[in-house]
């Protein structure tokens, strides 16, 4: 325990040698001796007796013995009962106590700060936002057949999928209805716009990564499934994004609370994921799911996940639980860099479309694109790697990525598909994973991967008026319709060019 500061001779010792911590503060803020003595106490599993007014008793209070310091009876029989106490029973209190103070550590605690910071920021941005005008359809189509390297990000829930409230034709059969199905009219404009040669389209969605592959499977495109923490071409095998200290243990812990109000709210929908857990109640009674959903985040904020390093995030239909760290915007540099690992870039992207029913957090992913701070006085946020090559009033320049920034690890999770080897890829004919040869000169080098003129960027939120995106849709239907008039266009536009 010694630091190097003299704390173990000034007194840390003591913590150590004690069968009993006593601490009787009538008022206190956290109380770190409280914490100290857990952290020393490994090989002789002392007991706590603490005051029920520290602010350590809501994280220590599972192994301490909580006592009212004005009870001197109470302090007096917790002594007793302390001095006592089985060695089963000490070894039980001090292991609740030890994972506790070994697993929330000062790292974790900044991580959770500094991204509930800045979801405040977002959500006080969000709310001084304008009204976003609408997508100006005939303008998007006309840029996007001036570039030559476009890049198409489409959300999947409400964006590709039917409206919630288009008339029942799925037969009344409510666990068919509240599975996510590609909008059937997408499927030949979808399958158009894939096979133009100079478009890329990723699909970025929070779903489980089968659901994509059952909507998306046919289609020749990416997936970027939990927000972006898989990701695979539907040509190749997936491989997670994630970052490497994601906690995910708090998962399989929170999973019985999901289905607790899934079973007591009719057509509610719990989807179990990786990196979240989703309660979802689009199809439900509005009233009576709202209802649920506060008596779920007050149970969520003062149960089991209180300490954890999760975010809760609160839809318009929706309650999800996820890993700080999760969003569309964090993962989209890291899926841009595959994306360009995986085949020659001839020249950089120069249209990109970010389309999507996204939660407020996860709008990070529109202004990750933005090559210009807005010029009126609301700042957007950015992501650390926008950060790392834009000043504020800077306009950006085309974006590089590095290829350790892009790099992924092969999974291990789900189907158990390891990303494959270049070699490997190249066996299968898969011409979208360059040869190890590319790969080797590309990483030897940055390169330009982004330049996006500000006319040549279309974000569109859809079912939001007040949002960081630039334009707005109403609906799927308006995306359905959008797609269509896109598919069009690359039709005309290589017959022309025959
Ligand atoms: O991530 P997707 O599939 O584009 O969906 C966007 C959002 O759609 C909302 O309707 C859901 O309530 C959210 O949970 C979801 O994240």
């Amino acid at each position: 325990m010694d630091d190097g500061s003299g704390w173990w001779n000034r007194g840390g010792a003591r913590l150590g040698f004690s069968d009993v911590a006593l601490v009787t503060s009538l008022r206190d803020g956290m109380n770190l001796v409280s914490y100290e003595f857990v952290a020393c106490q490994d090989a002789k599993k002392g007991v706590l007796i603490l005051s029920e007014f520290a602010g350590a008793a809501q994280s220590l209070g599972a192994g301490a013995l909580l006592v009212n310091p004005w009870n001197i009876t109470e302090v007096a029989a917790a002594i007793g009962k302390a001095l006592n106490m089985s060695d089963e029973e000490r070894e039980k209190r001090h292991k609740l106590n030890f994972k506790h103070v070994t697993t929330h550590t000062a790292q974790q605690w900044a991580e959770t700060f500094v991204s509930e910071l800045n979801d405040t920021v977002v959500e006080a941005q969000l709310r001084i936002t304008q009204i976003r005008p609408v997508l100006p359809v005939d303008y998007a189509v006309e840029q996007f057949l001036s570039c030559g390297n476009r890049l198409l990000i489409l959300g999947f829930n409400a964006t590709l999928t039917e409206s919630v409230d288009t008339p029942g034709t799925r037969g009344g059969d409510q666990i068919k209805e509240m599975d996510l199905k590609l909008h059937p009219e997408l499927k030949v404009p979808l399958a158009t716009l894939c096979n133009d040669p100079k478009t890329t389209i990723v699909v970025l969605s929070g779903s489980r990564r089968d659901i994509l592959d059952d909507n998306f499977g046919e289609f020749d495109l990416w997936l970027a499934a939990e927000h972006g923490m898989f990701l695979r071409h539907t040509r190749g095998h997936w491989m997670t994004t994630m970052p490497e200290h994601l906690n995910l243990d708090w998962v399989p812990s929170l999973k019985h609370v999901f289905e607790y109000f899934q079973d007591r709210t009719p057509r509610s929908h719990f989807e179990p994921r990786e990196t979240s857990l989703v309660w979802n109640y689009k199809y439900a009674d509005f009233e009576f799911g709202r209802l649920q959903a506060r008596d779920m985040l007050q149970h969520l904020s003062t149960g089991p996940i209180s300490n954890a390093s999760v975010e809760v995030v609160q839809g318009s239909r929706s309650v999800e639980v996820r890993a700080v760290g999760v969003t569309k915007g964090s993962a989209i540099d890291r899926i841009l860099g595959e994306i360009v690992h995986s085949k020659p870039l001839t020249s950089p992207i120069d249209y990109v479309l970010c389309i999507g029913h996204f939660l407020e957090k996860d709008e990070d992913v529109y202004t990750f694109f933005e090559p210009e701070l807005p010029s009126d006085n609301v700042s957007y946020q950015r992501t650390k790697a926008v950060d790392t090559m834009k000043l504020p009033g800077e306009r950006r320049p085309p974006l590089k990525l590095s290829p350790s920034r892009g790099g992924s690890k092969a999974s291990s999770h789900g189907k158990g598909h390891q990303r494959s080897s270049p070699n490997h890829e190249k066996r299968q004919g898969n011409n979208h994973n360059g040869s190890a040869q590319q790969r080797q000169s590309l990483e030897k080098t940055s390169w330009s991967v982004l330049d996006l003129k500000k006319e040549n960027y279309f974000s569109c939120a859809v079912g939001r008026t007040r949002t960081s995106a630039r334009y707005m849709l109403g609906s799927s239907d308006d995306v359905v319709s959008f797609l269509k008039r896109l598919a069009e266009s690359v039709s005309s536009e290589s017959l022309t060019v025959q």
